[in-house]
């Protein structure tokens, strides 16, 4: 049974319609990342999943119960927010066992707990300060371990590293992963990064213009975007798109994208596009069959690689992504066996991946 299933959720304030008939499931120990641009509505289907959002409809099911019109506290979900949202009143203790107060827990218990979960994140000698004494990345741990006492089957992240600081927020990729599956928890974890999408999330739903748009493993939605928008908002730098011309060919259609040729088990698209990622761009000395010939005209270092820009001879840019900066400016330039999406501009959607090479005909 899963540990949240949402259906038909639609949100709107006035006008303005966030969340059109969103649903989401995500099973037992699952992490799922919800991924999309800022202001897209990631907070508002958060707060409507806790029962925090007053103008929601539609329907929310815990392990199968449906909470739907439940109080917040009714839902035994534990949320963690970017801003920490800690009770500036309280020792971080105190803020930490406010959820097992509200569950009316006996004091010896919630004491014991508290312990337990500050031993986890590191916090227990800093349990008595209040919020103002306590550094960043312990305000964020304080807020963690607050979500994470009462042992709820479910938490809620709301993009809680985008306030803390790179040491930290590296640290928090590689544990917070580990805590959620040693407790089985499942969780909803909010970002606008992609990287943090691809480390926290075992699958990646990507809102966009009020629906997901696409549900999948965080590297399939790399691999293989579902639209021309995942596909330029998924990736930096983004996945190249390139105008195409396709021509019917056996049972699919024939590609031809900046000199070079690919099959595709599919229909052409009236205006095909065809994407490939930086990294399955790859840079030759030597011109071949399957290879265009291409001018560098930048590199950029970006995360110990190296983005190269490039023109092809048709006036076409492409970016690469290497391990180091090609020693000539003038050079070759091929696509990685496979690698490859077609799109239709018309609807912006993918249409077919995995391409096979072809020989350019004159
Ligand atoms: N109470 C409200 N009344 C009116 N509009 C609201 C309300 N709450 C949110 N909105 C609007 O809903 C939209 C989605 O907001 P939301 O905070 O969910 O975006 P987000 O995807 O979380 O963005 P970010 O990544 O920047 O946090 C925004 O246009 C916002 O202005």
């Amino acid at each position: 049974m899963s540990a949240l299933s949402v259906s038909g959720l639609s949100v709107r304030f006035g006008t303005h319609e966030v969340l059109r008939d969103v649903a989401l499931d995500v099973a037992p120990s699952e992490r799922v990342v919800l991924f999309g641009p800022s202001g897209v509505g990631k907070t508002v289907m958060l707060r409507a999943i806790a029962g925090l959002e007053p103008n929601a409809r539609g329907r929310v099911l815990l392990q199968g119960r449906d909470v739907s019109d439940a109080a917040p506290e009714a839902r035994h979900i534990g949320v963690a927010f970017q801003n920490f949202a800690l009770y500036p009143h309280m020792s971080a203790r105190e803020n930490i066992a406010s959820p097992l107060r509200a569950q009316k827990r006996d004091a010896a218990e919630i004491a014991r707990r508290v312990d337990a979960v500050a031993e986890l994140l590191r916090i227990g000698h800093v349990l008595d300060h209040a919020p103002r004494a306590l550094s960043n990345g312990q305000k964020q741990r304080t807020a963690l371990a607050r979500a994470l006492v009462g042992e709820p089957r479910l938490i809620l992240f709301d993009d809680p590293l985008r306030n803390v600081d790179a040491k930290l927020r590296y640290e928090m990729r590689i544990e917070l992963p580990r805590l959620l599956a040693a407790r089985e928890t499942a969780s909803v974890y909010v970002t606008q990064d992609f990287r943090e999408a691809m480390a926290m999330g075992e699958r990646v739903a990507v809102l966009l213009d009020g629906t997901i748009v696409q549900c999948a493993p965080a590297a399939e939605v790399y691999d293989n975007p579902a639209t021309i928008a995942v596909a330029r908002l998924f990736g930096d730098p983004p996945m190249n798109l390139i105008p195409a011309r396709g021509v019917a060919a056996g049972g699919g259609c024939r590609v031809n994208v900046a000199g070079l040729a690919f099959g595709f088990a599919a229909a052409s698209p009236a205006e095909p596009v065809f994407g490939v990622r930086p990294e399955a761009v790859t840079l030759h000395d030597v011109g071949s069959p399957g290879r265009v010939p291409a001018r560098v005209l930048a590199v950029t270092p970006m995360n110990e690689r190296q983005i190269v820009l490039l023109r092809l001879a048709d006036g076409t840019e492409l970016v690469a992504s290497e391990a180091a900066a090609p020693a000539a400016t003038e050079l070759h330039v091929g696509i990685a066996p496979g690698a490859g999406t077609l799109f239709d501009a018309a609807s912006g959607l993918a249409v077919a991946t995995s391409p096979v090479a072809e020989e350019v005909s004159a």
